[in-house]
């Protein structure tokens, strides 16, 4: 393994073109490439649920009548608002498939920022965030704008330092290094921006931008022109796009290049930051697939950032809810869309199915239950659950402060009440139907 240098957005901005930090690590990594168990075959994007799910259906009315809905990828809407932040610890959600790659314990990062009459203030964008990613595995984080998911990835990629908590990739705390020690591990983490065009230097050919990587791999300059060839045939592109500059690439086609480059060095983590958000609706599915399709040839592990639970749906197999800084469920994605036991996540998947549901089986929808009113950072300041001033099903309780707690077999929720919020519309779905 080679040394390793690229393009880094710059941290907490979406970046145009022009504004790119360099970095270059001249050291060999002397690190092995890992290769974890086989990764589960994953649902493509069709527009419908995955075949996991629909088996699992029929639970209760609700999700049957969830289930048989097509989900059409044209009927999902982008979910997007601003939200706030806030503060609190919580347990560690584990995966079930032994040693992690990835252990994120009780992540915090406070950012300043300074409010409409120019104060100051802290703001906790990532409170007591924990999580595993196993070897192959993708882990999704969804939320609302704001809820601080990039800002887990950027302190993940090391672009931001954390304020506290652990992160040990392949058991090793890596969240503390000094930036000489957090060279040998950077080859093994790579990212997939958001926007393709902001991603590349608009100066420099594919090529170019390709070989970089490459060579920092410990791939001679006498082979960069087949690798560079081989990279992108990999991603389904024809090498004469090599000679040419990021401009004179449609957006889809970019795309395509940036998943080669973050690849090109061989990681075993890939953090995919809204990865298809930019693209055309048409060509979404495909960057989804063949994202997909790599991390089954490439035993690649993926933190995926999005808003868009159509991508979670075809790529995901464990999901983290944040919201207000916060983890509020983590489990099996089927789990999440067949069961979704918190409140902000029954919402969540409730807003975007109540568009793809029929007129008519709509009234099954509204179980998943509707958020009054809108996010505020009060909310976020609040000591007990933070949702609660919105929350269709709070009560006095909900005033105490919410941990994370395991509510099923590898399923956690911050909420006292998710199971009874279950029962309850599980049972008014009986009544109605
Ligand atoms: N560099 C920064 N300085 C101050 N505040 C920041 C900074 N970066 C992010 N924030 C704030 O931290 C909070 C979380 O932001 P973050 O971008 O992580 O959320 P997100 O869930 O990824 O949202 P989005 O989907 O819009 O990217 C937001 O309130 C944001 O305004």
């Amino acid at each position: 393994m080679g040394p390793r240098s690229g393009f880094s957005r710059i941290p907490g901005t979406r970046t145009p073109a022009s504004s790119f930090v360099a970095s270059t690590d001249n050291r060999g990594s002397g690190c092995t490439r890992s290769r974890g168990r086989s990764p589960p075959s994953r649902p493509l994007i069709r527009g419908v649920p995955s075949p996991t799910a629909a088996r699992r259906s029929g639970r209760s009315a609700t999700h049957r009548s969830l289930s048989s809905a097509r989900w059409t990828a044209e009927r999902w809407p982008v979910i997007e608002s601003e939200t706030q932040i806030a503060a609190s610890t919580s347990p560690s959600p584990r995966d079930d498939h032994g040693s992690p790659l990835l252990q994120v314990d009780g992540l915090v990062k406070d950012y300043v920022r300074t409010d409409a009459s120019l104060r100051r203030r802290p703001l906790r964008a990532v409170d007591g965030v924990s999580f595993t990613v196993g070897r192959s595995e993708t882990f999704a984080l969804v939320g609302e704008s704001g809820s601080g998911k990039s800002t887990v990835g950027r302190v993940l990629l090391r672009l931001t330092e954390q304020t506290a908590g652990s992160i040990v990739f392949d058991g090793e705390e890596i969240g503390r290094l000094s930036e000489r020690q957090a060279r040998r591990f950077r080859h093994r983490i790579q990212m997939l921006f958001q926007d393709p065009m902001a991603a590349f230097d608009p100066r420099m050919t594919i090529r170019e931008s390709l070989a970089e990587f490459l060579r920092l791999r410990g791939v001679p300059r006498s082979a960069v022109n087949s690798e560079v060839a081989r990279a992108l045939a990999s991603v389904g592109l024809d090498s004469d796009l090599a000679r040419r500059r990021p401009g004179a690439l449609s957006g889809g086609q970019l795309q395509r290049v940036g998943v080669a480059r973050a690849l090109a060095p061989e990681p075993e983590l890939v953090f995919l930051d809204e990865p298809t958000s930019a693209l055309d609706v048409s060509i979404r599915g495909q960057i989804v697939n063949l994202l997909s399709e790599l991390q089954e040839t490439q035993s690649v592990g993926y933190v995926l950032v999005t808003h868009d639970l159509r991508v979670v749906e075809a790529m995901a197999d464990r999901v983290g809810v944040m919201y207000l800084g916060q983890l509020v469920e983590v489990c099996a994605k089927e789990e999440l869309f067949e069961r979704p036991l918190h409140p902000y996540t029954r919402a969540l998947i409730g807003v975007t199915r109540r568009s793809a549901i029929a007129e008519g089986a709509a009234d099954h929808a509204v179980g998943l239950g509707r958020l009054h009113g809108e996010l505020s950072l009060e909310h976020a300041e609040r000591e007990g659950c933070r949702l609660a001033p919105r929350c269709p099903f709070a009560e006095a309780r909900c005033e105490e402060p919410q941990e994370l707690v395991q509510v099923a077999p590898a399923h956690w929720a911050r909420c006292w009440k998710a199971l009874d919020v279950e029962q309850q519309v599980d049972a008014d779905a009986t009544k109605g139907s």
